[in-house]
């Protein structure tokens, strides 16, 4: 009696109002699916997403070291960087679309390509980077088997934020990682060290890249700081006497190691990949070896 009808029930009396509403609103959305399909394949032919996976990138080679990594895997890495994963710090780059994106022709890019693409010089100079979380290693460790080498076995039950099982102990090696006034980061005595105590582990520690292919495959497919942190972090080596040049880095902390001309650490051999103390280290000491001991050539392992 008298009470009027609540708004809504109104609308649904005035019959054809809606229909027409959602045949337009239909007619705009199936327009924006339309431009949307036809952006979506010009980008794609742009980026080269037309590429179906069987144009994978494959390592030629042995068997044994055979790896594809389809274009979706690369592109997957691309779409992270667009977005940057939640621990990068976010900052401004001079080409922001340069470096999130995967170059033509990434597959012959030089060592010096490499590093200029992701803008590696203003990473170096960052003072205030921090530790890599156990999720960044995590991730690392992922690509590094999914694209380097399917054999890797990196479980180990100590943790990559400290380090690996020294000598297959179980226990980690005698150095934590922490801040390095002017380097970055750096590894530090956990406790005192005996000169002539191993100190790194090599084997248990490195990853070995089958080749310069398998390199640039991982740091393109890493978010723009650990791609630069790679290239800071591998070095290359002859891991037997008269063997081949080979590219190595490690896969946990010890990749934060800095270099010093009087080092408390090293081999015994040119291609020794233990290093032992040279004298004895104190607890809270920094940990050093001498990066000039390696070949620093990078057009020697085929990134010229
Ligand atoms: C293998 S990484 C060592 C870890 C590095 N500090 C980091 O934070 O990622 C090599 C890089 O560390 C830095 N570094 C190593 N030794 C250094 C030193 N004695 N003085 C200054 N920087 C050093 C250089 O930037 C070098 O390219």
């Amino acid at each position: 009696m008298g009470k009027k009808d609540p708004p809504q029930l109104q609308l649904r009396q005035r019959g054809s109002v809606p229909l027409r509403r959602s045949t337009v609103i239909n007619a705009l959305l199936c327009l924006l699916s339309i431009s949307g399909l036809i952006s979506c394949s010009l980008m794609g032919y742009v980026f080269g997403l037309h590429q179906s996976d069987d144009a994978s990138i494959q390592q030629s080679g042995r068997d044994h070291r055979y790896v594809r990594a389809s274009r979706s895997q690369l592109f997957g890495a691309a779409a992270m960087r667009q977005g940057e994963l939640p621990h990068q710090h976010r900052q401004q780059h001079s080409d922001e679309s340069k470096w999130k994106t995967i170059p033509d022709g990434w597959e012959h890019y030089t060592f010096a390509e490499i590093r200029n693409h992701f803008y590696c010089d203003e990473h170096a100079h960052d003072q205030n980077k921090p530790l890599p979380s156990l999720a960044e290693w995590t991730f690392l460790r992922k690509q590094m088997k999914l694209l380097v080498d399917p054999r890797l076995n990196l479980d180990d039950p100590v943790p990559p934020t400290q380090g690996y099982s020294l000598g297959n102990t179980g226990a980690p090696p005698p150095y934590y990682a922490q801040r390095s006034e002017g380097k970055g980061r750096g590894l530090f005595a956990s406790r005192d060290i005996q000169k002539g105590e191993l100190v790194q582990d090599g084997p248990h520690s490195f990853i070995v890249f089958p080749d310069a292919l398998s390199f640039r495959r991982l740091v393109f497919a890493l978010p723009r700081k650990s791609a630069c942190d790679i290239t800071e972090w591998a070095w290359h080596q002859e891991l037997t006497p008269g063997g081949r040049l080979t590219i190595v880095v490690d896969a946990n902390i010890a990749a934060l190691m800095n270099s010093s001309p009087e080092p408390n650490i090293a081999p015994k051999t040119d291609t020794d990949t233990k290093l032992y103390a040279v004298r004895d280290i104190r607890k809270g000491e920094e940990i050093y070896y001498d990066y000039n001991i390696y070949e620093t050539d990078w057009s020697k392992v085929g990134l010229e």
